[in-house]
């Protein structure tokens, strides 16, 4: 396997990449579909604009080095990563604030309509959020209905105002066909809102090829826009008109300098901002994207796939294939960019392969998650990263102590 995988490293023609990235030596990085590495521009980014731009240039930094630009810049740079024509993204606050924008907007387009459904297994923040804003609505406005993810086709009528969906899920990796989903839905009159958490920078996505109304979601992971960086919003051209965002703050208004206390909103997706960019985010944020520039899609999904696929073959070479039971699809072409293990003994393997020098990630109850970042992972890695794990449940090393008492985060 180690003379397949140089081979194949040796045939990437995303290798180079990797050398602008920071990875720390000795560890092997497969939680890059949670926390993006850093880019050596984004480090490089960040002190320039703590140093120079704010130390030195002070408020002057909002015209000179354009901040004031920054929401729309970098959704510009983001546009092209999922299939959207300029004008239709801005950067700005988080996906759970920009779900909140979205769906309160597409509820008051759907008139005669309260049902927003999604699925049962959706990152759990979705679904907070529809409910939060029923709490807030009442039943008659708005209705969270949950299904499951394998029912959804069958789930859509016409009583239907909203469907939210995960294009890749977060847990199982599972991708969902963005066409023919939105196709139904519009058969029915539902608009279609897309969480791209796992897919931005992960795998072509075709918002516009794909009719798509509204989406969402992060640079934190893929886009390595680094920890809370700010999320981005799409809303097609065709609704721009009528969509209307709730949270009305001065960022979003036609000329918030001149302030006037009578709201107008901008024309535009502009209209998502609602207060102040988080500035220093929004810059490394920017030079995280400029890696983007030269990079063809296509060969990423490649990349990943192939990756997934020799994973597998991985497992299967070190004898763990029966023993890590593979959650996530089958095919690779139904998959994001990771794959999901079930083991009872997720959470203590994971951390003692952290302590191997492979960061991985748990999801609960009892799934070992591996994900795939073709700019920065080589195929060697992976080889690397299953041997450790053989050693692991050849020695038992889960079952020290140490491993066995459960931390929130990651
Ligand atoms: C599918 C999905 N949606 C939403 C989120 C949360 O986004 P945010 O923290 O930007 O609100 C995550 C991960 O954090 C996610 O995986
Ligand atoms: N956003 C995160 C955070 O602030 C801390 C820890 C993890 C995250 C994540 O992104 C979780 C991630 N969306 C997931 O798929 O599980």
């Amino acid at each position: 396997m180690l003379s397949i995988a140089q081979n194949l490293d040796r045939q990437d023609a995303l290798a180079a990449l990797r050398q602008q990235f920071y990875l720390p030596q000795g560890t092997i990085y497969l939680d890059g579909n949670s926390l993006g590495a850093l880019p050596v521009a984004a480090k490089e980014r960040a002190v320039e604009v703590v140093n120079q731009q704010w130390g030195q240039d002070l408020i002057t930094s909002w015209n000179k080095h354009a901040w004031i630009d920054l929401p729309l810049h970098c959704g510009e740079l983001i546009a092209p990563l999922i299939g959207a024509a300029p004008g239709q993204v801005i950067c700005c606050d988080s996906i759970s604030v920009n779900l909140f924008k979205v769906l309160s907007a597409a509820l008051q387009m759907q008139k005669g309509r309260s049902k927003v459904i999604t699925t049962v297994d959706n990152f759990p923040t979705d679904i907070y959020v529809i409910e939060g804003l029923r709490q807030q609505l009442g039943e008659v406005s708005c209705e969270l209905v949950l299904s499951e993810e394998s029912e959804i086709e069958t789930q859509l009528d016409e009583r239907i105002a909203i469907l939210l969906l995960t294009q890749v899920n977060f847990r199982s990796g599972r991708l969902l066909d963005m066409r023919r989903i939105t196709e139904l839905a519009h058969e029915k009159g539902i608009l279609v809102v897309w969480d791209l958490a796992h897919s931005a920078g992960a795998l072509p996505v075709k918002l516009d090829g794909c009719n798509a109304d509204f989406a969402v979601g992060c640079t934190y992971k893929y886009l390595n826009g680094g920890p809370g960086a700010p999320a981005f919003i799409y809303v097609a051209q065709r609704h721009q008109g009528e969509f209307q965002q709730p949270i009305s703050g001065w960022m979003g208004h036609a000329a918030p300098f001149s302030f006037n206390s009578a709201y107008a909103p901008v024309p535009g997706v502009k209209q998502n901002l609602s207060g102040t960019p988080a500035v220093i985010a929004m810059s490394v944020l920017e030079a995280a994207l400029n890696v983007w520039s030269d990079v063809d899609m296509l060969r990423v999904r490649q990349k990943s796939m192939a990756m997934g696929e020799f994973f597998l073959e991985c497992l299967k070479a070190c004898g763990l294939d029966d023993e890590f039971v593979c959650v996530s699809p089958d095919s690779a072409l139904e998959r994001g960019s990771q794959l999901a293990f079930q083991h009872q003994h997720a959470y203590a393997i994971c951390q003692a392969w952290i302590d191997a020098g492979v960061i991985a990630d748990f999801r609960a109850p009892d799934l070992l998650r591996v994900g795939f970042t073709p700019l920065y992972i080589s195929f060697e890695e992976l080889w690397q990263a299953v041997n450790k794990l053989k050693l692991i449940m050849e020695n038992k090393e889960y079952l020290r102590d140490a491993y066995q008492s459960i931390q929130t985060v990651t």
